[in-house]
């Protein structure tokens, strides 16, 4: 079983997988990981040298070509189901969970804007805004998920059995 968290940024994607990966023993492959290591820099260094839409690509090249074991739990990037058909191969190869979060909750969980390019240098009132914009374009994809839960107060104990009530 493959296990892909989708989101928003800040929802909690890098975080939960780990703690998925730890219940169920297995491997956690976060996408902007296997990125980082991959080209050696940051992924702002990589939208300051190389633009936004070589990483859509790169991150599209990466998500088909990784080597997955047979059981893991995949961290994706927030824009990651949003460009390509990423968000269907997904289906096609493993579960899919959107962790949720209403705008002032992700708000919240973002206190490192800097290291996320898109958000830089934008105050609380900015990035509410900002946020509500992009969830409005990419809901559409988030809901493409199998499983839909909001992740704020969600404990990775109560996420693995409402996985596993989907597989039934
Ligand atoms: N349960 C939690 N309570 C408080 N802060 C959390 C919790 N889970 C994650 N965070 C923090 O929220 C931020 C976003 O989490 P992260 O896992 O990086 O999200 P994503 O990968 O979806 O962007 C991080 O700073 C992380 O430390
Ligand atoms: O939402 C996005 O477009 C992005 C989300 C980031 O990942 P997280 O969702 O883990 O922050 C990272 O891939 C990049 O900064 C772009
Ligand atoms: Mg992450």
């Amino acid at each position: 079983m493959k296990i892909f968290l989708v989101g928003f940024m800040g929802c909690g994607k890098s975080t939960k997988a780990k703690q998925l990966a730890n219940l169920l023993e297995c491997p956690v492959i976060d996408i902007d990981a296997v990125i980082v290591a991959q080209q050696g820099m940051s992924i702002a260094d990589y939208f300051a040298a190389n633009g936004e839409a070589a990483f859509r690509k790169l991150e599209n090249e990466m998500l088909k070509s990784f080597d997955y074991p047979e059981t893991c739990v995949v961290a994706t990037g927030g824009g990651l189901p949003c460009y390509f058909d990423n968000m269907e191969w997904m289906n096609e190869n493993g579960i899919t969970v959107y962790l949720e979060m209403t705008p002032p909750q992700l708000v919240s969980r973002l206190h490192n804007r800097e290291k996320r390019p898109l958000l830089k240098g934008m105050d609380d009132e900015q990035l509410l805004a900002f946020i509500i914009g992009k969830l409005e374009e990419r809901n559409v994809f988030y809901h493409q998920a199998k499983l839909s839960i909001n992740s704020f107060d969600l404990d990775p104990k109560t996420l693995l059995e409402e996985i596993d009530r989907l597989k039934g």
